[in-house]
């Protein structure tokens, strides 16, 4: 049963509302900012997180090619050139892969994905299908994610040169480029996604589709802090 539509106001606001669920509040991202994670931890948090970095352009060729609507097509092709690079050697992967070897990973065993988790694996995966088959303004709203990641990622930036003296700014350069592009993009695809859902149920179905996204980016998490407590013990 669907109800009559929330304003955008309210609307915006629910999606909001999902913000304690967001994987900021996870205790493997406190422990990360707080400057507790061994380098061991810290090495498989980055090779894990390549899984997800490297499939995002694959998650959005499938927004795009389940849109019909060119305008929305042409604004989320940038995306995956920023990712990819517009050139080998340029681009987000890039700048993950930089951040790997600072951290003390070769790229090789970054590349192979040896060090990636099952968990991980399955709630990566689940994000792309999801945008494979879902309708393209859910696998849309599902990346409103971003709306939190800003403010997270600029205090990731300060708390880990605070309490990690061996990695330096320009170790971390992902990040700092990111927090630029994600104020915009978070903007445009809540523009975007106000804009389409006009009916109650299509509303209901972008909150459950952050919903998803949210539970994908804590199982990644919790998959890291399991793998982490069994190796404490062995
Ligand atoms: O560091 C973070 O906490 C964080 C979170 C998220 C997110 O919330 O999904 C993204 C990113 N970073 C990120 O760098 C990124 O490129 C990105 C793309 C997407 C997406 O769903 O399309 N989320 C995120």
């Amino acid at each position: 049963m669907h109800g009559t539509p929330l304003t955008e106001e309210e609307f915006v606001t629910a999606l909001r509302g999902l913000a304690p669920r967001y994987w900021g509040a996870h205790s493997f991202h406190h422990r990360l900012h707080a400057g507790e994670l061994s380098r061991d931890e810290l090495r498989m948090w980055a090779a894990n997180r390549w899984y997800y970095q490297c499939v995002l352009p694959q998650k959005d060729a499938a927004i795009i090619s389940n849109c019909p609507l060119p305008e929305v097509r042409r604004l989320w092709v940038e995306r995956i050139v920023y990712h990819d690079g517009a050139a080998e050697g340029e681009g987000g992967a890039e700048k993950w892969l930089r951040l790997c070897e600072a951290v003390g990973l070769t790229r090789a065993e970054v590349l192979d994905q040896r060090h990636v988790l099952p968990g991980v694996r399955f709630a990566v995966d689940a994000y792309v299908d999801f945008a494979r088959r879902k309708p393209w303004v859910e696998a849309v709203a599902s990346g409103l994610t971003e709306m939190f990641s800003g403010h997270l990622m600029r205090q990731r930036v300060t708390d880990m040169l605070a309490n990690y003296d061996w990695i330096d700014r320009a170790d971390l350069a992902y990040f700092t480029t990111r927090i630029e592009a994600v104020s915009g993009e978070g903007k445009q695809t809540l523009d975007l996604v106000v804009a389409q859902c006009v009916t109650r149920e299509q509303q209901d179905r972008a909150i459950a589709a952050l919903s998803f996204k949210c539970d994908v980016l804590w199982s990644i998490l919790d998959a890291l802090e399991l793998a982490g407590a069994q190796r404490d013990q062995r």
